[in-house]
């Protein structure tokens, strides 16, 4: 059987960083095992396609079970393929509110408040001419704002202002909220993600093995401490052994394959058919996502010419100043809507993204068939205040169309047909509209309390050799869309399983 210093499960967007990190010391062997292929195909690499690639085989294509709060079931998009979600994702760039971080230290992740996570969000970037006490040089990706902003969202930047929020120069500086044009993951045309911008130049090293089309099955464990993993390659069943096995399959891949091997809540397992080897309750619970609400559209007579994603956005906080935006509006220049809504030509669309959901949901296992898909349920508006709170959204729109910023599109604001309805209709009208934002997170969280999955340090509690490193270990999901955050992870992680931490010494 093969044997690694470090089996790497999943190469996503954190899992290629920790490939990448722990294969520099030379003296260690790593392997990355990744389910999907190669990235390098033409529809990944145009950031224009990237809506399309939910129809690919780059997408596990997961849905969420039949949400009470909506009536339906809701696509939930998973990178399957080198670079994971972030080589089918839309590319936006923001880091996520100090105070996100903050608030994950006070919740028992120690050493992960802001100071804890700067100088890793620092180590992964190179924007040369950003606030040095924030940004990054010489690292692998090239975070850029866009050249030259769409006339749409300059209309909404100045509706936002005249609204009463502030502008924002750099998102991922000292200011997190505010109006402005979020940087994104484009180089020179082409997408940007960890597997083009980490693992690929790494992949010279003669001490990281990738293995593509390689699922992982389940970890062994033996007398508590993962030994190494089951896993299928092209079809065929192989067992690779480890010293150490740090787990980056995402929120929804890495409590699936923790609950299969036995580790999580034993009534669960036992439900499930599958042997209990580690009773530990919080596998697969606080799952968070962000609901963004679609289909909400201003039909222009103005022709739109471009198509694409505007740039323009406003990360608002309406309800105080203590904690990160609680809610986010982008402008689209096209009719974004969902699948059973009717198209809407020569429209554009606001799209208003709930940051700080106070519902919870879950990772279940459906079945102990490792190929089978998860019950994933994000509990949509189960809580009452995150519907108040899309309602707020819709407001918000309403109060910068009526600046007047988008007179010059001449049109007829949705936002206001809903806001004239009685309140039972526009809740309907806002459930109708709830879609995913893709930001699924929270699933094998960091803390020290018994429903903790795992420790500060990102070992799974009640097992040795085993750590999980990527969106899923995050206490609450960051206000700000979650790739970035999810890169930052994987770079601290590498430094935890090297035995070393980097705090920034005064910025707050
Ligand atoms: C359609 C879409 C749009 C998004 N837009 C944005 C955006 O614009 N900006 C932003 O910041 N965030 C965005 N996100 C979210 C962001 O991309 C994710 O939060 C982030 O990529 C999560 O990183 P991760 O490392 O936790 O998981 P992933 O990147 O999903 O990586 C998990 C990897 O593990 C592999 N894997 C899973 N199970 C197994 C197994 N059993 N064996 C082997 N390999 C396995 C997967 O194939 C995958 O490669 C979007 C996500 C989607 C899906």
């Amino acid at each position: 059987m093969d044997k690694f210093d470090f089996v790497v499960v999943g190469g996503g967007s954190a899992g290629c960083v920790v490939a990448a990190r722990l294969s520099e010391d030379p003296g260690v062997s790593v392997l990355l095992l990744e389910a999907g292929g190669d990235e390098r195909r033409a529809d990944v690499m145009d950031p224009a396609r990237w809506e399309e690639l939910q129809d690919t085989d780059a997408n596990w294509g997961f849905e969420t079970v039949v949400q009470a709060g909506t009536g339906r079931a809701h696509p939930a998009p998973r990178g399957r393929v080198l670079g994971g979600s972030g080589s089918i994702n839309c590319m936006t760039h923001l880091r996520g509110h100090r105070l996100d971080f903050d608030h994950w230290a006070s919740l028992g992740a120690k050493g992960w408040d802001h100071a804890g996570v700067l100088p890793y969000f620092q180590r992964s970037e190179h924007v040369p001419g950003g606030d040095p006490r924030y940004r990054g040089t010489g690292g692998p990706l090239r975070p850029r704002a866009p050249g030259e902003p769409h006339r749409l969202g300059e209309a909404f930047v100045q509706g936002a202002l005249s609204a009463g929020h502030r502008r924002t120069g750099d998102f991922n500086a000292a200011e997190m909220s505010g109006v402005g044009h979020p940087e994104s993951l484009v180089l020179d045309g082409s997408r940007e993600s960890t597997a083009t911008a980490y693992l690929r130049p790494a992949m010279a090293r003669k001490n990281l093995t990738v293995r593509t089309q390689s699922t992982a099955l389940r970890l062994t464990v033996r007398d508590g401490r993962c030994d190494g993993v089951e896993y299928l390659r092209d079809g065929v069943r192989e067992s690779v052994s480890a010293g150490e096995v740090i787990l980056c399959a995402g929120a929804v891949g890495s409590p699936h394959r923790l609950l299969l091997s036995g580790i999580g809540p034993a009534d669960e397992l036992a439900a499930a058919g599958v042997e209990p080897v580690c009773d530990l309750p919080g596998v697969g619970r606080n799952l968070q996502d962000h609901i963004l609400l679609a289909g909400i559209r201003y039909h222009a007579r103005r022709p739109l010419t471009a198509t694409g994603m505007d740039g323009a956005t406003l990360l608002a906080r309406t309800d105080g100043a203590d904690h990160g935006p609680d809610l986010n509006l982008c402008v689209m220049n096209f009719d974004y809507h969902l699948s059973w809504q009717q198209p809407a030509p020569d429209s554009f669309t606001f799209a208003i993204g709930h940051m700080r959901p106070a519902s919870r949901g879950s990772v279940r296992l459906a079945s102990a068939d490792p190929l089978a898909a998860p019950l994933i349920d994000p509990a949509y508006v189960r809580e009452r205040g995150d519907l108040d709170e899309l309602v707020r959204g819709v407001e918000l729109v309403d109060e910068i169309v009526r600046t007047g910023a988008f007179d010059e599109w001449d049109g007829r604001s949705d936002t206001t047909a809903m806001l004239g309805l009685g309140r039972t209709e526009l809740e309907r009208a806002v459930r109708e509209s709830i879609s995913s934002y893709f930001h699924l997170s929270g699933t094998a969280r960091i803390g020290t309390d018994d429903e903790a999955v795992v420790d500060p340090d990102l070992r799974v509690r009640g097992i040795d050799g085993l750590r999980v490193a990527d969106a899923s270990v995050m206490p609450t999901v960051v206000s700000a869309n979650t790739n970035a955050a999810s890169i930052m992870i994987g770079e601290k992680a590498a430094d935890l399983v090297r035995g070393r931490c980097l705090r920034a010494s005064s910025v707050r």
